[in-house]
Parts: C-alpha cells; structure tokens; sequence
C-alpha cells in the first residue's frame, strides 16, 4: 500500500451500469468527538436516494456502525446496507448476520466497560456482534487500552479479533470483513452484473478496496493515508460533490 496519487475520480458516466458502495464515518460525513453526535446533512440523504433511483437499487452503505444504528442515521431510506464490517447485511433478500457468540460478546463488554470506567475519555461501542473502544477524547490512552485489549482476547482464546481505525480499536468475532460483504452483494441483483465502485477513508476499507480491484471497479480512497485505491477525494465534502457530479452524469443516460 502506498499514498494515494491524488487522481480525482470522473463522475460515474451514462453508458455502464454501476453499483455504488459508501462508507459512512469519514467519507459521508466528517469526523465527531462522539458517535452518537453524527449527522447526514439533507443534501447527501438527498443526493443517496437519488442515486439509488438512478442505479435501481444497486446502491449500499458499508459501514463499521451496526445497521441499528445506521437505520435512523440514514432515515428516511431505505437502501441496502452491511454494519458491523460486514459481519451483517441487509438487503431486498433480507438480514443475515455471522454467528454471534453471545457470552463471549457480554465477557468483552462488561470487561471494556470496567476499563472505560476507569479511564476518562475512553468510550464503548456495543453493536451487538461487535465492539469498539473509542480514544479519540483521550489519545494518550491508546497504548495503555491495546496492550489491555490484546490480554483480554488473549484470555479468550482469541476467538474475538482486534482492528484499529480511526481513534477507534473495534473488536469482532466474524472473519467476514468489508469485501466480503461487497462480494455478497454484487452476486445478486441488481448489483450483479455491475461494476462495483467504493468510497471509503478507513484502514478497514482497505478490504473493500481489494475486494472491488478485483472485481474490475472502481476505489476511491477518501482523505490521508496509505490505501491501494486508484482514485482520491480530499474530504466528505468533496465527496458529495462527486456524487452530484455522478447524480448529473447518469441523468443524462
Ligand atoms: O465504516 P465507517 O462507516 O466509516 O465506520 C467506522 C467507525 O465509525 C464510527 O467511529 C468513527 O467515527 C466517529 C464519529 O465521527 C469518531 O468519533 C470515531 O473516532 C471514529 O472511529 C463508529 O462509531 C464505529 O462504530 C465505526 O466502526
């Protein structure tokens, strides 16, 4: 992987059928302090359901939130999407998730609740099939909650994995990763047959990235940081110009 080249991307163009995938925290909408405190702005709800329309459905968000949590995120559509890092998706066919195992899931969060409580600053995410610990109120935290993270999984028989993204240390017990659900999708319809193109800013897209390459799609890579996407956007601003410029170009179809 390398730093992106900065080639901005050509809207998506009338003559080839698409098949969008979006990242959410980073790429369509910036950063927060909390979670909880994200928003998407009318204009980019607005400008999605519009795409969806135009790609016939053949549009999905893929995200690290859990789909409870991207639902009212995203109100009022009603799109196709992967939570959790794709160990969940949700689609015309249904929702399917990976294998939860649930005493595992309560041991990790009652023991990364007991570190948050005696740590200001660190928060927990719990999303069901998965977890988070958030530093991004107290980054100097960071090694003192991996190093605990690392011997709490230990002590599980590593049956849970840790990820590190952005200020966050997510913890799953599903292999299943962002292009695996990519994958799921594009093999019915109406993504099949498509190109899958995906926007994502996260070190976890990096799965989805690989997976898209090698479906022949198109990566755009969102923000700093090594990546192996081809195309770059500075922010989720730029973002939704891209996806206006899109919107314009498939109307011409
Ligand atoms: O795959 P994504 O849709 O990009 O989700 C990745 C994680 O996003 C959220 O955390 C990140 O965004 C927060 C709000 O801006 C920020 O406070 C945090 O530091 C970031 O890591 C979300 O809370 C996680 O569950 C997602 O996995």
């Amino acid at each position: 992987m390398s730093a992106p080249e900065r080639l901005s991307p050509p809207p998506l163009s009338p003559d080839r059928h698409w098949a969008l995938f979006l990242d959410v925290d980073g790429t369509l909408t910036p950063l927060m302090d909390r979670p909880e405190d994200v928003r998407l702005t009318e204009d980019v709800i607005s400008l999605i359901e519009r795409l969806d329309q135009r790609l016939q459905g053949a549009l999905a968000v893929v995200s690290g939130r859990a789909i409870d949590n991207l639902t009212p995120l995203l109100s009022p559509l009603d799109i196709a999407m992967a939570g959790q890092h794709g160990a969940e998706r949700r689609d015309q066919y249904g929702y399917h998730q990976a294998d939860v195992p649930e005493s595992l899931i309560d041991h990790v969060r009652d023991a990364l609740h007991e570190f948050a409580e005696q740590h200001d600053g660190i928060s927990i995410e719990h999303k069901g099939g998965s977890l988070a610990l958030h530093y991004r109120n107290a980054p100097d935290l960071y090694d003192r909650a991996r190093e605990y993270i690392d011997n709490l999984l230990a002590g599980c028989d590593k049956q849970m994995t840790a990820h590190e993204g952005k200020c966050v240390i997510e913890l799953r017990t599903s292999s299943d990763h962002k292009g695996d659900a990519i994958r799921a999708f594009m093999e019915k319809p109406p993504f099949a047959g498509r190109i899958p193109v995906f926007l994502g800013d996260d070190v976890t897209d990096e799965d989805g990235f690989g997976t898209v390459t090698e479906l022949d799609g198109l990566t755009i890579k969102v923000g700093d940081g090594p990546t192996c996407a081809t195309y770059w956007l500075e922010g989720p601003e730029q973002v939704a110009q891209w996806l206006s410029d899109s919107l314009d170009s498939l109307k011409e179809a």
